[in-house]
């Protein structure tokens, strides 16, 4: 059972130009984000959902390898980004978190394995797996950009402010992860994978039909408290809710709007807190796509967001970041033997 609503970006999908149903899209992108700040999105009419599950069946095959095998390509032959993460290498909120990644980040024109996130992206030698993953990216960053021009229009953005936010996420520092989570054994007290935001623009997330695994933080009150066992930082921690289970729908991926979405719209659109806790018997797959912002894009709140909310100063303007820097930051703290690893 899930409340989030399902939307469906047929209307914006380039063949279609029905500008009444893509108002009504737009509408419901703006509803979902202000409420939820995640929804499904039915893409069944762009890609076969066939061409997702053979990518979920790909990490599989990856995963189910000997360990010896996976670290040939782990993320320390590179920028400690870029590769293979063990169970429990990932850190969240200070907790390793129970499962294993495989990450791979937008090519850079000059690689170089000793400068964060600029190494070289590294593949699992299963054959197929690059060509469909790689598919799969160019897919998934056009989406990027259809749906942010869908959520432009709803915000009251004019053609010439979505052109300049277009310039910012034309290129996007995308990131892909095969993630594979075994069960949470019994006993623990720790999570799949700990209470997080996602740091950019829009989250696609692909994952096999395991039920009850990804959890989002609902803002109600007289619901419990964050932080629970999640040890969230106090300034997320003081808000009340309830977590609910956003199961697989049929031809839809997940979606959720990162940080950068919280500043553009100077918090008019909150970016939503989720987990996962997986504890059926099963190995869960998922393969979240992140459509982010240009490496060096400059966020700063939008003029739109601010004839929203009116002009009156009663909301502080969120501070502007270069999405790179804070990106940066993040990564640099995701990895065990990781606090601050890029600080120097
Ligand atoms: N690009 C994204 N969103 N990756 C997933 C982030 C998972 C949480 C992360 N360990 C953290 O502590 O932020
Ligand atoms: O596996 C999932 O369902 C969600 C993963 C996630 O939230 C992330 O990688 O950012
Ligand atoms: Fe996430």
């Amino acid at each position: 059972m899930s409340s989030l609503p399902i939307i469906n970006i047929a209307p914006w999908l380039p063949q279609n130009t029905d500008n009444t149903a893509r108002e009504a899209i737009s509408k419901a992108l703006h509803a979902a984000c202000l409420e939820f700040g995640f929804f499904y999105l039915d893409i069944s009419e762009y890609v076969d959902p066939a061409v997702a599950d053979e990518l979920a069946t790909l990490a599989r095959q990856f995963f189910a390898l000997p360990q010896e095998e996976k670290d040939k390509i782990s993320l320390s032959n590179q920028d400690h980004a870029r590769g293979y993460q063990r169970l429990k290498e990932n850190v969240t909120n200070g907790k390793a978190d129970n499962h294993e990644g495989l990450d791979f980040y937008r090519p850079v024109e000059n690689p170089d394995k000793s400068r964060p996130l600029w190494g070289e992206n590294q593949f699992p030698s299963i054959p197929d797996f690059k060509d469909k993953y790689e598919a799969w990216v160019e897919k998934m960053k056009a989406l990027g950009l259809i749906v942010m021009e869908a959520m432009a229009l709803g915000l009251g953005m004019t053609p010439e402010e979505w052109l300049e936010l277009r310039s910012q996420v034309d290129d996007s520092f995308w990131v892909m992860r095969a993630i594979g989570y075994p069960p949470l054994p019994n006993d623990s007290d720790g999570f799949s994978c700990g209470a997080h935001k996602d740091y950019g623009c829009l989250t696609f997330l692909y994952a096999d039909p395991t039920p009850s695994a990804l959890q989002v933080f609902l803002r109600q009150t007289g619901g419990s408290v964050v932080p629970d066992a999640a040890g969230l930082p106090a300034e997320q921690g003081a808000e009340e809710g309830i977590w609910i289970n956003a199961d697989p729908l049929p031809g839809c991926v997940v979606c959720n709007i990162g940080e950068m979405w919280e500043i553009w719209t100077n918090g008019l659109y909150k970016s939503t807190l989720h987990r996962v806790v997986h504890r059926s018997s099963n190995y869960r797959v998922s393969v979240p796509f992140f459509f982010e912002p240009n490496f060096d894009a400059r966020v700063k709140p939008l003029a739109a967001a601010n004839r929203i909310q009116g002009t009156t100063g009663t909301v502080p303007d969120k501070q502007p970041v270069v999405y790179g820097e804070f990106l940066m930051a993040k990564v640099g703290n995701n990895f065990t033997g990781g606090k601050g690893r890029y600080d120097d």
